[in-house]
Protein backbone atom coordinates (compact mmCIF):
# COMPACT_ATOMS: atom_id res chain seq x y z
CA UNK A 1 0.00 0.00 0.00
CA UNK A 2 3.07 2.20 0.98
CA UNK A 3 4.20 1.97 -2.42
CA UNK A 4 0.51 2.50 -4.12
CA UNK A 5 0.17 5.42 -2.23
CA UNK A 6 3.30 6.55 -3.52
CA UNK A 7 3.20 6.05 -6.96
CA UNK A 8 0.05 8.12 -6.61
CA UNK A 9 1.53 11.03 -5.11
CA UNK A 10 4.22 11.07 -8.23
CA UNK A 11 1.30 10.69 -10.68
CA UNK A 12 -0.41 13.63 -8.69
CA UNK A 13 2.53 15.74 -8.99
CA UNK A 14 3.27 15.44 -12.45
CA UNK A 15 -0.50 15.71 -13.51
CA UNK A 16 -1.33 18.66 -11.42
CA UNK A 17 -4.32 16.36 -9.47
CA UNK A 18 -5.07 18.43 -6.27
CA UNK A 19 -4.57 15.65 -3.25
CA UNK A 20 -4.58 16.16 -0.20
CA UNK A 21 -1.59 17.91 0.80
CA UNK A 22 1.71 16.59 3.04
CA UNK A 23 1.32 18.86 6.11
CA UNK A 24 -2.64 17.81 6.21
CA UNK A 25 -2.83 13.63 6.11
CA UNK A 26 -1.43 12.92 9.19
CA UNK A 27 -3.91 14.59 11.25
CA UNK A 28 -6.74 13.59 8.64
CA UNK A 29 -5.87 10.17 9.12
CA UNK A 30 -5.59 10.72 13.08
CA UNK A 31 -9.09 11.79 12.89
CA UNK A 32 -10.27 8.94 10.69
CA UNK A 33 -8.73 6.45 13.29
CA UNK A 34 -9.85 8.56 16.37
CA UNK A 35 -13.68 8.31 15.01
CA UNK A 36 -13.25 4.71 13.81
CA UNK A 37 -16.41 5.53 10.99
CA UNK A 38 -18.13 2.53 9.17
CA UNK A 39 -19.53 4.40 6.57
CA UNK A 40 -18.11 7.19 4.82
CA UNK A 41 -18.90 9.67 2.31
CA UNK A 42 -16.39 11.34 0.31
CA UNK A 43 -16.89 14.51 -1.98
CA UNK A 44 -14.52 14.41 -4.78
CA UNK A 45 -11.86 11.34 -5.25
CA UNK A 46 -9.61 12.91 -7.75
CA UNK A 47 -7.63 9.64 -8.01
CA UNK A 48 -8.74 7.98 -5.50
CA UNK A 49 -6.06 9.06 -2.96
CA UNK A 50 -7.82 10.20 0.18
CA UNK A 51 -10.27 7.66 -0.15
CA UNK A 52 -7.59 5.17 0.25
CA UNK A 53 -6.33 6.81 3.28
CA UNK A 54 -9.96 6.92 4.57
CA UNK A 55 -10.46 2.88 4.11
CA UNK A 56 -7.31 2.46 5.73
CA UNK A 57 -7.59 4.52 8.56
CA UNK A 58 -11.48 3.50 9.29
CA UNK A 59 -13.39 0.89 10.65
CA UNK A 60 -11.88 -3.00 9.67
CA UNK A 61 -15.70 -3.32 7.88
CA UNK A 62 -16.07 0.27 6.61
CA UNK A 63 -16.98 1.39 2.97
CA UNK A 64 -16.60 4.33 1.37
CA UNK A 65 -19.27 5.82 -1.09
CA UNK A 66 -16.80 8.58 -3.30
CA UNK A 67 -17.86 11.21 -5.51
CA UNK A 68 -16.39 12.22 -8.52
CA UNK A 69 -17.06 14.73 -11.73
CA UNK A 70 -14.58 13.92 -13.90
CA UNK A 71 -14.32 10.37 -15.43
CA UNK A 72 -11.09 10.68 -16.56
CA UNK A 73 -10.03 10.71 -13.16
CA UNK A 74 -12.63 8.22 -11.73
CA UNK A 75 -11.48 5.77 -14.17
CA UNK A 76 -7.86 6.47 -12.94
CA UNK A 77 -8.95 6.35 -9.50
CA UNK A 78 -10.58 2.62 -10.26
CA UNK A 79 -7.51 1.33 -11.33
CA UNK A 80 -5.55 2.45 -8.45
CA UNK A 81 -8.36 1.24 -6.12
CA UNK A 82 -8.52 -1.93 -7.70
CA UNK A 83 -4.43 -2.42 -6.95
CA UNK A 84 -5.30 -1.60 -3.31
CA UNK A 85 -6.66 -4.28 -0.13
CA UNK A 86 -9.51 -1.77 -0.58
CA UNK A 87 -11.03 -2.81 -3.98
CA UNK A 88 -13.84 -3.77 -2.60
CA UNK A 89 -15.12 -1.35 0.12
CA UNK A 90 -14.82 1.57 -2.12
CA UNK A 91 -17.56 2.54 -4.79
CA UNK A 92 -17.26 5.34 -6.82
CA UNK A 93 -19.71 7.29 -8.19
CA UNK A 94 -19.16 9.61 -11.27
CA UNK A 95 -21.42 13.11 -12.12
CA UNK A 96 -22.32 16.11 -10.21
CA UNK A 97 -21.93 16.00 -6.45
CA UNK A 98 -24.66 18.55 -5.87
CA UNK A 99 -27.06 16.11 -8.16
CA UNK A 100 -25.53 12.50 -6.81
CA UNK A 101 -26.21 14.39 -3.69
CA UNK A 102 -29.65 13.86 -4.09
CA UNK A 103 -29.99 10.36 -5.59
CA UNK A 104 -31.47 7.91 -4.46
CA UNK A 105 -28.32 5.19 -4.33
CA UNK A 106 -26.06 7.73 -2.01
CA UNK A 107 -29.04 8.32 0.10
CA UNK A 108 -29.69 5.00 0.66
CA UNK A 109 -26.02 4.93 2.17
CA UNK A 110 -26.59 6.53 4.82
CA UNK A 111 -26.66 7.07 8.12
CA UNK A 112 -22.64 8.11 7.04
CA UNK A 113 -20.52 8.78 10.24
CA UNK A 114 -18.12 10.79 8.27
CA UNK A 115 -18.33 12.74 5.17
CA UNK A 116 -15.23 14.35 3.47
CA UNK A 117 -16.03 17.40 1.28
CA UNK A 118 -12.90 18.08 -0.89
CA UNK A 119 -15.17 18.84 -4.61
CA UNK A 120 -15.92 22.36 -5.74
CA UNK A 121 -15.13 24.93 -3.44
CA UNK A 122 -17.66 26.91 -4.63
CA UNK A 123 -20.35 24.64 -3.47
CA UNK A 124 -19.03 23.68 0.08
CA UNK A 125 -22.45 25.57 1.71
CA UNK A 126 -24.57 22.98 -1.02
CA UNK A 127 -22.89 20.10 -0.18
CA UNK A 128 -23.01 21.22 3.82
CA UNK A 129 -27.09 21.75 3.45
CA UNK A 130 -26.75 18.41 1.78
CA UNK A 131 -24.93 15.91 3.32
CA UNK A 132 -26.35 16.92 6.85
CA UNK A 133 -29.67 15.13 6.59
CA UNK A 134 -27.43 12.15 5.57
CA UNK A 135 -25.35 12.47 8.61
CA UNK A 136 -25.71 9.09 11.57
CA UNK A 137 -26.37 11.32 15.56
CA UNK A 138 -22.55 11.47 15.93
CA UNK A 139 -21.03 12.32 12.71
CA UNK A 140 -17.79 13.80 11.83
CA UNK A 141 -17.79 16.36 8.72
CA UNK A 142 -14.38 17.29 7.22
CA UNK A 143 -14.05 20.20 4.78
CA UNK A 144 -10.67 20.57 2.93
CA UNK A 145 -9.13 24.12 1.50
CA UNK A 146 -11.39 26.06 4.21
CA UNK A 147 -8.98 28.78 4.42
CA UNK A 148 -8.24 28.89 0.61
CA UNK A 149 -4.60 29.92 0.07
CA UNK A 150 -4.83 32.52 3.25
CA UNK A 151 -7.40 34.30 1.53
CA UNK A 152 -10.90 33.56 3.74
CA UNK A 153 -9.74 35.10 6.97
CA UNK A 154 -7.31 37.94 4.91
CA UNK A 155 -9.20 41.67 5.16
CA UNK A 156 -7.18 42.31 1.80
CA UNK A 157 -9.15 42.97 -1.75
CA UNK A 158 -9.16 38.86 -3.03
CA UNK A 159 -8.51 38.17 -6.51
CA UNK A 160 -12.02 39.09 -8.98
CA UNK A 161 -11.12 35.00 -9.90
CA UNK A 162 -11.39 34.16 -6.47
CA UNK A 163 -13.99 36.29 -4.80
CA UNK A 164 -17.17 33.84 -5.39
CA UNK A 165 -15.30 30.66 -3.90
CA UNK A 166 -13.58 32.61 -1.00
CA UNK A 167 -17.17 34.17 0.06
CA UNK A 168 -18.43 30.31 -0.44
CA UNK A 169 -15.75 29.40 1.54
CA UNK A 170 -16.83 32.17 4.26
CA UNK A 171 -20.59 31.08 4.44
CA UNK A 172 -19.45 27.53 4.83
CA UNK A 173 -17.15 28.37 7.62
CA UNK A 174 -20.55 30.42 9.40
CA UNK A 175 -22.78 27.35 8.90
CA UNK A 176 -20.15 24.61 10.32
CA UNK A 177 -19.73 27.33 13.25
CA UNK A 178 -23.74 28.42 13.60
CA UNK A 179 -25.89 25.33 12.54
CA UNK A 180 -26.99 24.12 15.82
CA UNK A 181 -25.58 20.20 16.66
CA UNK A 182 -22.23 21.43 14.68
CA UNK A 183 -18.58 21.98 16.57
CA UNK A 184 -16.03 23.19 14.39
CA UNK A 185 -12.41 23.61 14.91
CA UNK A 186 -10.07 24.33 11.95
CA UNK A 187 -6.62 22.72 11.35
CA UNK A 188 -4.51 25.70 9.84
CA UNK A 189 -1.48 23.46 8.60
CA UNK A 190 -2.04 23.40 5.06
CA UNK A 191 -4.91 24.76 3.32
CA UNK A 192 -7.16 24.41 5.71
CA UNK A 193 -9.05 21.46 7.14
CA UNK A 194 -12.49 22.14 9.30
CA UNK A 195 -13.06 19.46 11.30
CA UNK A 196 -17.05 19.41 12.16
CA UNK A 197 -18.39 17.31 14.91
CA UNK A 198 -21.88 16.84 14.59
CA UNK A 199 -24.48 15.55 17.52
CA UNK A 200 -27.93 15.78 16.52
CA UNK A 201 -29.30 15.38 20.37
CA UNK A 202 -27.52 18.70 20.52
CA UNK A 203 -29.29 20.11 17.51
CA UNK A 204 -32.58 18.82 18.44
CA UNK A 205 -32.55 20.06 22.04
CA UNK A 206 -31.10 23.26 21.15
CA UNK A 207 -34.01 23.95 18.22
CA UNK A 208 -36.54 22.56 21.02
CA UNK A 209 -34.76 25.38 23.32
CA UNK A 210 -35.32 28.11 20.47
CA UNK A 211 -38.68 26.94 20.17
CA UNK A 212 -39.32 27.38 23.73
CA UNK A 213 -38.09 30.52 23.96
CA UNK A 214 -40.20 31.73 21.21
CA UNK A 215 -43.39 30.78 22.43
CA UNK A 216 -42.69 32.38 25.69
CA UNK A 217 -41.67 36.15 23.67
C1 LIG B 1 -9.13 18.38 -4.48
S1 LIG B 1 -9.61 17.16 -5.61
C2 LIG B 1 -10.00 15.79 -4.55
C3 LIG B 1 -8.78 15.21 -3.94
C4 LIG B 1 -9.03 13.93 -3.17
N1 LIG B 1 -10.06 14.10 -2.17
C5 LIG B 1 -7.74 13.53 -2.50
O1 LIG B 1 -7.34 14.18 -1.52
O2 LIG B 1 -7.12 12.58 -2.96
C6 LIG B 1 -11.21 17.69 -6.06
C7 LIG B 1 -11.91 16.77 -7.03
O3 LIG B 1 -13.29 17.13 -7.05
C8 LIG B 1 -13.77 16.99 -8.35
N2 LIG B 1 -14.94 17.86 -8.50
C9 LIG B 1 -14.98 19.20 -8.70
N3 LIG B 1 -16.24 19.63 -8.79
C10 LIG B 1 -17.02 18.55 -8.64
C11 LIG B 1 -18.41 18.35 -8.64
N4 LIG B 1 -19.26 19.37 -8.82
N5 LIG B 1 -18.88 17.10 -8.45
C12 LIG B 1 -18.03 16.07 -8.26
N6 LIG B 1 -16.69 16.18 -8.26
C13 LIG B 1 -16.19 17.41 -8.45
C14 LIG B 1 -12.60 17.41 -9.24
O4 LIG B 1 -12.72 16.84 -10.53
C15 LIG B 1 -11.41 16.88 -8.45
O5 LIG B 1 -10.99 15.63 -8.94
Amino acid sequence: METLLKEMEEYAAVRHVPIINEQERSAFCRIVQDFCPHRILEIGTAIGYSALLLARCAADDACVTTLERSEERAEQAQKYIARSPYASCIKIHVGDAGKLLQQENIRAGAPYDLVFIDAAKGQYPDYFAKALPLLADHAVLLADNVLFRGYVRSEQKIPHRYRTMVNRLREYLCLAAETPGCHTDILENGDGLAVTRWDRTAEASTTERGRNHAEKA
